[in-house]
């Protein structure tokens, strides 16, 4: 059984149906029960074969199918995709509900005070009992650990002062230790809990039961960092403990004026009544869900209870709220049917119910909510921001399946969903002046590029537009949070979805006009999710068409005409003033080619002008460019008309040509060959050996080829090389990056250490398949091994070689009392292999360059690398010259880990 779940879920996790690898589903699949199922689920979590993820529903990734996507994991249990994706630690404070709202300025004074250099200030949390003391003083212990404020092993050790209310002494000697004999009973030495908690945090609660003599004691160690032990007031212990406190009551009251003083933050936690409705209704679905997890089934409460845990007064505050859910649960464990447990009126402990009357209630006693239910209620303040995390979501997903058609559906299904969810809400757009601006921008969107918007879908607009502007903080904050993943997103959709992108920008920057508010590319992402529609623009992706016109606005007209009749977004526009030259078009139309992005076919209407030197300037390649002249516009309807019609190029303009007295011209794709370029400084030998290796690599029928060239040719002539006027260089392989503008640079190294392979994989686009890739990336990860290179690299013996340049290399290190990062060693053990061969062959009589510089300037390297090459040098009878050493100075000197 256990090895049947495990290649479901291994299967699902490679099709990255990852979220169906629920417990319910599982259980389902294969008909067992749920019970029977967690149990061999967490025997495969136990032998590292699945992780979990903690989102809700909880689901589990095989690990065999994250190591094939060389996703690192470290632990068994993540909160979320992203934390696993990133290998960002979840704040901590995320688990407190209301962390983001009545609880945002406790959490941050935690976060700072604790912080604050170099250990830390003492604090202390004050507020009702069950408000969420001890839990906000655990979280801050789990936050600094991950912020790596505490020292490994640093622990979070809590005393609670009321236990030793009576016995005062006692506390007193379990804090601070005792020695043996100091009292009766302590037959030997207690290192105390002050000393236990050392490197991590001491917490003291109910700190008010902490009598004056010992707050007294812990004076000197709030100061000083030392401490006697009681029975021994000669010897001093010191222990770095962080401390929190914590109290129920008034701490003036309570506290020694001198303990007062010593903690400079005193934090209030607020009652649960002056918390928000929205925050008690995600607290009561968090302890609710946790539940659901706990008894492995779906709980449902009837209207009447839920009434009462929004409204009852709990003087026990959260904790007390938890009680009750948690007895209410076990009173109705009786009541599960069909895996599902209903929580009724009698379920309530009697200390509630005996608060209300029969008879109180109302509500219809049939009405149940689902808990999963009540997490749609619970976070609808910041559905904006749901609605952005899924997006980014989507986009986490996206970077290991790289499928951008799968992005693109998901996203529309999320902004189809928010849609729905809020085109109901009436609240948020009563306001006509939403609707009114939203009608009018949309209708002007429409004019230009006949792209319909229902009016169910205007409402949701103006909602999103509301909260947008509601939540102007949050929404910021989102995105300074997110910025990058957001940035790189947009990049992606841009280069992908060109031409929708121009709509969704240009509705966005009417929205940023008419209502005042921030244009962040997140936005604009959402506009392209929602306008997308495969059907009306795909076909047009991958032509652009665009109309270049003398005069201020006649392209812009025509386009905006043409566009508008067509009831389709085809032609873009560039209008000329009557002075401009044909060299500032051609500039102009470059800057707009480069941002189309992949595109088939070039149409250009113009109206007049030279034809060929617009064509000749043109920096594209790959690309078919239709031009025709004397553009009007029938002449782009027609035109337009036969792209909807899918009519080919060529046909196309003939056929408008003839209709009309206008000529056209059409240049062929100019396809040059696609190459990776192999060019080592260690010698044109290695570059040839590295040539045979990648041919041996790519998978059959690929239409890329192999060159190599030689290192110094590629530095003298940088981008002036003829080899990139007359191939499409891919990339270049080598040991040493030349550093060239334009030249993509793949190392050696980066193939061995298998680091960038995605990198690599993007510069085949459009060459190679995902299956093709997927060869390439097999056989390149078998034939870069390192001891696969020295085979082939060396006639010498790999081995001996190798070990003998690994020590070199490793006593260099030492001299210079520097850690090389693995990818700089194996660049140098490659380029140091093949440099020895090179020498004692001397077939290559390398015209080296002048290092009088260098040497000058780098007397101390020189001197520790001759003498770390000195074994190697003896042993294989060859002199290692100042330009090779200037190398492998090159090397060092750009090593990650300096
Ligand atoms: N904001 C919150 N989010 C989630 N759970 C919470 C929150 N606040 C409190 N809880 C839960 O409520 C329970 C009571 O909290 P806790 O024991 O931390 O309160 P306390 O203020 O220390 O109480 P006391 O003063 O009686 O010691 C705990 O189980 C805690 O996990």
């Amino acid at each position: 059984m256990k090895n049947t779940i495990l290649n479901y879920i291994n299967k699902n996790s490679f099709e990255k149906k990852y979220s169906e690898n629920t417990i319910l589903n599982i259980s389902k699949s294969f008909q067992i029960p749920k019970n029977t199922c967690a149990i061999v689920l967490n025997k495969l979590l136990e032998e590292d074969k699945i992780i979990r993820i903690d989102e809700k529903p909880f689901y589990f990734i095989s690990l065999e199918y994250l190591k094939s996507e060389n996703i690192e994991v470290n632990k068994k249990t993540y909160l979320n995709f992203n934390e696993l994706v990133n290998h960002k630690d979840v704040d901590a404070f995320s688990k407190l509900v209301g962390y983001q709202y009545s609880l945002k300025s406790t959490v941050n004074k935690c976060k700072s005070t604790i912080s604050y250099p170099p250990n830390g200030l003492p604090m202390l949390l004050y507020g009702p009992t069950g408000t969420g003391k001890s839990y906000i003083a655990r979280l801050t212990y789990e936050w600094a650990l991950n912020e790596n404020l505490l020292s490994n092993k640093g622990k979070f050790v809590t005393v609670n002062c009321s236990e030793y209310a009576n016995n005062p002494e006692l506390l007193t000697a379990n804090l601070f230790g005792h020695v043996k004999g100091a009292f009766t009973g302590a037959d030997k030495d207690n290192e105390g809990l002050i000393s236990l908690a050392d490197g991590g945090i001491l917490f003291l609660d109910e700190v008010h039961d902490l009598k004056a003599e010992c707050q007294e004691k812990l004076f000197t160690y709030m100061d000083q960092g030392i401490y006697h032990r009681v029975g021994d007031n000669e010897k001093w212990y010191s222990s770095n403990a962080r401390i929190i406190f914590a109290t129920t009551e008034n701490p003036d009251n309570v506290l020694l004026k001198t303990l007062m003083r010593r903690i400079p933050m005193v934090i209030s936690i607020p009652s649960l009544n002056e918390r928000t409705s929205q925050e008690r209704l995600e607290l009561i679905y968090t302890i609710f869900y946790n539940e659901q997890l706990r008894l492995n089934s779906k709980i449902r409460l009837s209207s009447q209870v839920y009434s009462i845990l929004m409204t009852e007064q709990f003087k026990g505050n959260v904790g007390e709220l938890k009680g009750v859910i948690q007895s209410s649960c076990i009173n109705s464990l009786l009541d599960k049917k069909e895996d599902v447990i209903t929580i009724r009126l009698n379920s309530l402990p009697d200390s509630i119910l005996k608060n209300y009357q029969t008879g109180a209630f109302h509500t219809n006693n049939k009405e149940f909510i689902f808990v999963d239910d009540l997490k749609i209620h619970s976070n609808q303040s910041k559905e904006i921001i749901r609605l952005n995390e899924s997006i980014l979501n989507c986009f986490k997903e996206y970077k290991i399946h790289k499928d951008v058609s799968i992005l693109m559906e998901k996203g529309k299904k999320i902004i189809g969903d928010y849609f729905d969810a809020v085109i109901l809400k009436e609240s948020k757009i009563e306001q006509s002046y939403y609707l009114k601006g939203i009608d009018h921008i949309l209708n002007v969107v429409d004019d230009r590029y006949g792209f319909k918007v229902t009016n169910n879908e205007r409402r949701a607009i103006a909602y999103y537009i509301q909260e947008v502007i509601d939540e102007t903080n949050d929404y910021w904050n989102w995105y300074i949070k997110n910025e990058e993943e957001c940035e790189d997103l947009h990049e992606i959709l841009q280069n992908e979805y060109y031409r929708t992108t121009n709509i969704a920008f240009e509705i966005c920057k009417y929205l940023q006009s008419y209502f005042d508010i921030d244009l962040l590319s997140i936005m604009i992402d959402t506009f392209i999710f929602y306008i997308y529609n495969p059907s009306r623009i795909k076909k047009a992706e991958q032509k652009a068409c665009v109309i270049l016109s003398h005069g201020y606005s006649t392209a812009s007209s025509m386009a905006e005409a043409a566009n508008q009749l067509l009831q389709e977004y085809i032609f873009d526009s560039l209008d000329m003033p009557i002075n401009t030259d044909t060299q500032m078009i051609v500039d102009r139309l470059n800057a707009y080619l480069f941002r189309m992005g992949h595109i088939k076919d070039l149409y250009l209407l113009v109206d007049m002008g030279s034809l060929a030197e617009i064509y000749n300037g043109l920096k594209i390649d790959n690309v078919n460019v239709g031009i025709i002249d004397h553009v009007s516009t029938p002449i782009a309807l027609a035109i337009g008309n036969g792209i909807r019609q899918g009519i080919e190029m060529n046909e196309l303009l003939k056929r408008v040509s003839e209709a009309s007295s206008c000529t056209y011209h059409i240049m062929e794709r100019k396809i040059k060959k696609s190459i990776i370029l192999c060019s080592c400084a260690s010698g044109i030998e290695t570059s040839n050996r590295f040539k045979d290796i990648l041919e041996e690599s790519l998978p059959g029928g690929i239409n890329v080829e192999v060159k190599i060239q030689d290192y110094s040719f590629l530095l003298t002539h940088k981008d002036n090389n003829p080899l990139f006027k007359e191939y499409n260089v891919l990339f270049m392989i080598g040991t040493l990056n030349p550093d060239i503008e334009g030249l993509n640079y793949v190392g050696v190294e980066d193939l061995i250490t298998q680091a960038n392979y995605e990198g690599m994989n993007s510069y085949f686009y459009n060459l190679m398949s995902e299956e093709e890739l997927e060869t390439f990336n097999k056989n390149i990860l078998k034939n870069f091994s390192l001891s696969n290179l020295m085979n082939v690299l060396t006639i010498l013996n790999p081995t001996k070689l190798l070990e003998q340049v690994a020590n070199a290399i490793d006593q260099l290190q030492m001299y210079l009392r520097m850690h090389l990062s693995n990818r700089t060693c194996f660049g140098l053990y490659i380029h140091i292999c093949s440099m020895i061969e090179r020498l004692i062959i001397s077939k290559n009589q390398y015209e080296y360059e002048d290092c009088t510089d260098f040497e000058r300037e780098n007397e101390t390297f020189i001197g520790f690398t001759k003498k770390a090459m000195n074994s190697i040098e003896k042993f294989y009878h060859v002199e290692i010259p100042l330009a090779e050493i200037k190398y492998i100075y090159l090397y060092v000197k750009n090593d990650e880990n300096k």
